[in-house]
C-alpha cells in the first residue's frame, strides 16, 4: 500500500476540512502548510489592493515564511497538496511549501476549494512553474463527500 502525505495551506478552515476528508479516505498522513504569521480578515480582503494577500499575490516571487521548514517526504510514495484559490492559483505559502521539497519518484497530486473559480489555471500555473514536481492533476473539491469519491478514484 501506497504511503501518502497530505500537505495542505487552509486561512480560513475550507480546505483544511477537505484535507481531513482526502485524509481519511486513504488512511494519510496530514501535514499543514502553515505561515509563520497568520493570516488575519484584513491579510485576506481581497477587495483592498494594499492587503498582504493582494501584495503577496502581485508578487511571484513573495515567499511567506512558514512555522515549520519543510515535510519530510523520504517515507511517502505520494503526496497530495491541497490548498484554496487565491486570485485565480495557489496561495504563495504554497509556494514557499513547494521550494522546499523533493518528490523525485513520488506522485504529486494536488486539490483546491474555491470560491467558484474551477482549478484550471491553478493546474496550468503549477505546471509551468513547478515542472519538475509532475504534478498530476488539481481537482477541485466542494464537500467531504466528493473528497471522499475523489480519493477513490485515484489509483493510489
Ligand atoms: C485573498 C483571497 C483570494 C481569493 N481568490 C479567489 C479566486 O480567485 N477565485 C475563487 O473562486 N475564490 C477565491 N477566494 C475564495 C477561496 O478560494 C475560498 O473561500 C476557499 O475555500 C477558502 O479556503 P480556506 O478556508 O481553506 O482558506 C479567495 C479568497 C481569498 C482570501
Amino acid at each position: 500500500m501506497s504511503k501518502i502525505l497530505v500537505a495542505y495551506f487552509s486561512a480560513t478552515g475550507t480546505t483544511a476540512k477537505a484535507a481531513r476528508a482526502v485524509a481519511d479516505a486513504c488512511r494519510a498522513d496530514l501535514f499543514e502548510i502553515k505561515p509563520a504569521q497568520a493570516y488575519s480578515s484584513a491579510d485576506l480582503n481581497w477587495t483592498n489592493p494594499q492587503s498582504r494577500s493582494s501584495l503577496e499575490m502581485k508578487d511571484p516571487d513573495c515567499r511567506p515564511a512558514l512555522a515549520f521548514k519543510t515535510a519530510d517526504l523520504t517515507d511517502y510514495d505520494v503526496l497530495i497538496v491541497g490548498f484554496p484559490i487565491w486570485w485565480g492559483v495557489a496561495p504563495r505559502p504554497v509556494d514557499t511549501f513547494l521550494d522546499s521539497i523533493q518528490t523525485d519518484g513520488k506522485r504529486v497530486i494536488a486539490f483546491c476549494t474555491s470560491g467558484g473559480s474551477d482549478s484550471s489555471e491553478a493546474f496550468k500555473d503549477l505546471k509551468s512553474r513547478y515542472p519538475q514536481l509532475h504534478v498530476e492533476s488539481v481537482k477541485l473539491l466542494t464537500s467531504s463527500r466528493a473528497a471522499a469519491q475523489w480519493v477513490r478514484s485515484l489509483d493510489i
